[in-house]
This record gives structure tokens, C-alpha cells and sequence, in this order.
């Protein structure tokens, strides 16, 4: 797992492991970090033999520490280096001692004349951010912001130190103005504002620098992404033994005589989920049989559909006569139940939460806000509280989509997944998605893997589509995507 530690768990960390080292040891690993990749970045420049000049922000705190030791660095390389301060009174002094004596300058920004600024910048081969890391608080405040924009009109690449400067760190909130970053190097373990949207989006590429702190972090992160190999480890396989009932029977219930397209389209993602059978119940049942011929359908509602190991309720409901009827019947079924679209209408909290077997709930940005009683916005700007919030509200394993997939359970990290691409934000794409996750319910999956590993296929074969992409097509790469988790 990559994983992310909240800022007061990565606080405690650090100071237990200073405590047992000499004095500046972390932040001299840090530097010798940002220093290195710093270094690659330019060496192509270098190769050409242009002067590489690089320009530091340097915040009050210890982010401008970071900066000014790894400018010292590069400044003993040879390369021209300028540090900008922000606070002069409070740039780290010995950061800045150490950058002088290797033949770097430090300027006060306020001292530096418009035009002399443009041209600095404009000279720039890399602009270094240690503005702010972890101690940001808000959205960068005005001579930051003011600066942030004349380095990011300047067009030289960005590489933030720990974190972009402006975004939160716990929440991947960005409140106010930013810093976007080409490259952002971070220390000891990731933040979840390195994983979770929209702060992720300013991160440009993450590398992370070893300090020492693994040890000193608690076995549980805040936010973990799955790598390929744990997904491909949780993926259901056939065995000997199996027959359908073993590898999982899934119950579908979705599509209306409006929306037929919806049953045919989560039926296919169940189908390529590695389920081992799936019985379809509803009016869409004669386009579902014509499309996958490998279904059981019938009808009638889900309680009259047959043996199933878990219910996918919802895409397509729309005009369904008995809508209402199949919601309640798949809350009443003991069995996990994955609820979406139209089943997420108006759902009562106490209802999910009332059940013994394992609930998830797959909501987009605005069926979220609906539930939460918020605004989509709200939504979309604070992803990880609202995935949470609506965890906890409903005792149940939710998975928000978006570019950035969150899965939360009531307790214990948040899983990200990174696979996710803009082409499948599509018509029918969440139907797919359900399907997926449901098949995987039905093997046997717990709810929180079965939603980061239908994501993690998905984003894969939202990839792997021809362009552009339609939901038939994702269905129809998920087999290809699979392959390329299985080898
Ligand atoms: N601890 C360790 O072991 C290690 C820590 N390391 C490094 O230390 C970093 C944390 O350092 P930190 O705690 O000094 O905070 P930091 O991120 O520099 O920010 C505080 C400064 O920013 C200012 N400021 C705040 N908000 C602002 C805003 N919106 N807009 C503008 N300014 C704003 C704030 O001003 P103030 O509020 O005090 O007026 C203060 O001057 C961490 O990210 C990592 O890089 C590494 O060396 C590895 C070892
Ligand atoms: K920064």
C-alpha cells in the first residue's frame, strides 16, 4: 500500500525520531532528498551546458529550511542559486547561513523591484516551493499568492518541497490560492492531500524521500492507495472446487422499461467481475438476455429472483413500476448489497445501518451532496470529509466516484485509487462500476475491497478502451485490464 499519514500522526513521528537523533539530522535527509531530484531534473539543461539557475521560495518555517539546505547543495554543485524570502526575520538562519557560505544569495521579496523579479523568474530553470509544507494553514496568503502567480505565469517547472504550497494536507482541501507543482518531494511518508482531489491535482508527480520515520508510524494510515500487486491479489480465482455457488451468484436489480441499457451495461460489469453466475430480476430482463445470454433472468422483483450471495440495486430504476418495492426487498435480503443511482434516492440512514450483512453505497458527487443534505460543490472541494461523513452517517462502505475514486468504511483508512481516468466520465460508466464491484461482493470480497478493486479494474480498462470511451467499451477491456493485474 502506498500509504498517507495525517499531519499531527507525521508531527509525533518526527519528534519521537529526533529525539534520538543529533540535531538536524531529518531535515539535512530531507534536503539531501530534494536536493538529488532537483539535480536530475536539471541535468538535461546542464547537458547542454546552459547556466542552471534556480529560484527558492522560502517560507518563515521549516519548509524554507528544506529549501535553503538543498539550495546549499546545488549552489556547491556550481548551479546559480537565489533564495526569495518571504519573512527575511524568520527564513531559517541556519538555512540561510548555509546557502550564503555555498555562494547562494537570499533577497527579501519585498526588496526586489517588479521588473527584476519578472526577469529572475523568467531565467529560472526550476522554481523551488518551500513556502509552506505541513504548517500551511489556508489558502497562501496575499504576498505568497502574489508570488505564487508570477512564478507559475513565469512557465519554469515547480518543484514543491513536502507538499504544494496552499493545499491542506489532511484533507486535500484547497481553500484559496495555490502553488502547482511539476514535481513535489515529500518526506517521510505521503499526506493525504498527495493522494486525495483536488489537492492531488496540484502535486504534479510525488517522490518521496526516506527520513527514517517508517518505524515511528502507526500500523493504520489515514489514506492508502492499493498497489497493482494487492489488487491483483485480492481478485477472485476459480479453483477446483468451484462451482458457480461458490464463485458467487449475484442478483441484479436495475434497469427500467426506460432505461433498459442500464441492466444490460451492469449485468456485462458483473459478468467480467469474476462473478459465477448473475441472476438478473426486472422489466429490462429481454435486452439484458440478448446481450449476455449467460444470464438467469426473470421479471419479477428481487425477493422472487432465486439464491443469490449478494444484490447490485439501482442504475436505471428510473420509471421501474416497483422501484420502491425492490429497494426494500434488497435492504431485507442478508446478504451484502451494493445500492447506486436511483437506490441511493432518499435513502434512510437507519435502514443501511439496521443491516447485518455489508453494505455499499457508490454515489457520484451529487447523489453524495444529496444524501449528506449539502451542496454538490461542498462535494466535490472536500472529498475525503464527505466520503467519511457519509460512512459514518449510514454505518456502511462508501465509494464516491470521481477522478479520484474514495473508498471509506465507518472506521480505518480511506482507500484512494489512482487508476482513474477523465474518459470515464461517460454515460453508463457507473453501471459498469457497479456491476464490477457487485460480482466481486458476491465472491466473497469484504465491501471496501471489493469497491477498490472494481476501481482500481475500471480505471484500468477506462484506459484500455478504445477512444473515446463508452461504457461498452470499458466493459468490454475489463478482461484486458484483468490480464494486466494477473500477468
Ligand atoms: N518536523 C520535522 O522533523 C521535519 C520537517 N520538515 C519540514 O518542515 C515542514 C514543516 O515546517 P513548519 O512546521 O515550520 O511549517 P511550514 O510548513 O514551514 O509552514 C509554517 C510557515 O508558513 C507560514 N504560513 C502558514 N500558512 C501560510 C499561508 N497560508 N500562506 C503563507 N504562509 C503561511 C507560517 O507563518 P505564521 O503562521 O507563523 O505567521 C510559517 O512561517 C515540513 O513540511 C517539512 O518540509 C523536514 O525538514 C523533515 C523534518
Ligand atoms: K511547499
Amino acid at each position: 500500500m502506498r500509504t498517507a499519514y495525517r499531519v499531527e500522526t507525521v508531527r509525533a513521528a518526527e519528534s519521537a525520531l529526533m529525539a534520538r537523533l543529533p540535531e538536524g539530522t531529518l531535515m539535512n535527509r530531507a534536503a539531501a532528498g530534494l536536493a538529488a531530484a532537483c539535480a536530475e531534473l536539471l541535468r538535461p539543461g546542464l547537458g547542454r551546458r546552459t547556466v542552471a539557475r534556480v529560484v527558492l521560495l522560502v517560507g518563515g518555517g521549516d519548509n524554507g529550511g528544506d529549501a535553503l539546505f538543498a539550495g546549499a547543495r546545488l549552489a556547491r554543485r556550481g548551479i546559480g542559486v537565489n533564495a526569495l524570502l518571504l519573512a527575511p526575520d524568520r527564513a531559517h538562519p541556519a538555512g540561510l547561513a548555509a546557502l550564503r557560505a555555498a555562494g547562494g544569495r537570499g533577497l527579501a521579496v519585498a526588496d526586489i523591484a517588479p521588473g527584476a523579479l519578472t526577469t529572475l523568474l523568467g531565467r529560472a530553470s526550476m522554481v523551488v516551493d518551500g513556502i509552506t509544507g505541513i504548517g500551511g494553514r489556508g489558502g497562501l496568503r496575499p504576498v505568497a499568492a502574489e508570488l505564487a502567480e508570477r512564478v507559475t505565469a513565469s512557465g519554469a517547472p515547480v518543484i514543491a518541497v513536502d507538499l504544494p504550497s496552499g493545499v491542506d494536507a489532511d484533507t486535500g482541501e484547497v481553500r484559496g490560492p495555490v502553488l502547482p507543482a511539476t514535481l513535489t518531494v515529500t518526506f517521510g511518508t505521503l499526506k493525504p492531500g498527495l493522494l486525495v482531489d483536488p489537492a492531488r491535482q496540484h502535486a504534479g508527480d510525488v517522490r518521496l524521500v526516506d527520513i527514517g520515520l517508517r518505524p515511528l508510524l502507526p500500523v493504520e494510515p489515514d489514506v492508502a492507495a492499493l498497489t497493482p500487486a494487492e489488487v491483483a491479489a485480492l481478485l477472485p480465482r476459480p479453483t477446483g472446487e468451484s462451482d458457480k455457488y461458490r464463485r458467487g451468484v449475484l442478483g441484479v436489480a436495475a434497469g427500467s422499461a426506460r432505461y433498459p441499457g442500464a441492466a444490460v451495461l451492469t449485468v456485462g460489469g458483473a459478468l467480467r467481475g469474476g462473478v459465477g453466475a448473475v441472476r438478473y430480476a426486472g422489466p429490462a430482463h429481454a435486452a439484458v438476455i440478448a446481450r449476455h445470454p449467460e444470464t438467469l433472468v426473470s421479471p419479477g422483483t428481487p425477493a422472487e429472483a432465486g439464491r443469490v450471495q449478494a444484490w447490485v440495486a439501482g442504475p436505471g430504476l428510473g420509471d421501474h413500476p416497483e422501484a420502491e418495492r425492490v429497494v426494500n426487498e434488497v435492504l431485507a435480503a442478508d446478504v451484502p448489497l451494493l445500492l447506486d443511482a436511483d437506490a441511493l434516492r432518499g435513502l434512510d440512514p437507519a435502514r443501511v445501518r439496521a443491516r447485518s450483512a455489508p453494505t455499499l453505497l457508490t454515489p457520484h458527487a451529487g447523489e453524495a451532496a444529496a444524501l449528506l443534505g449539502v451542496a454538490r460543490e461542498r462535494v466535490e472541494s472536500s472529498r475525503l470529509t464527505s466520503v467519511r461523513e457519509l460512512a459514518e452517517r449510514f454505518g456502511a462502505t462508501v465509494l464516491l466516484k470521481g477522478s479520484t475514486t474514495l473508498v471509506a468504511d465507518p472506521a480505518g483508512p480511506v482507500l484512494v485509487n489512482e487508476t482513474g481516468t477523465p474518459w470515464l466520465a461517460t454515460a453508463g460508466s457507473g453501471d459498469v462500476l457497479s456491476g464490477l464491484a457487485g460480482g466481486l461482493l458476491a465472491a466473497g470480497l469484504a465491501a471496501r475491497d471489493a469497491g477498490a478493486v472494481a476501481a482500481h479494474l475500471h480505471g484500468l480498462a477506462g484506459h484500455a478502451a478504445p477512444m473515446p470511451a463508452t461504457a461498452s467499451g470499458v466493459t468490454d477491456a475489463l478482461p484486458t485490464a484483468w490480464q494486466s493485474l494477473t500477468g
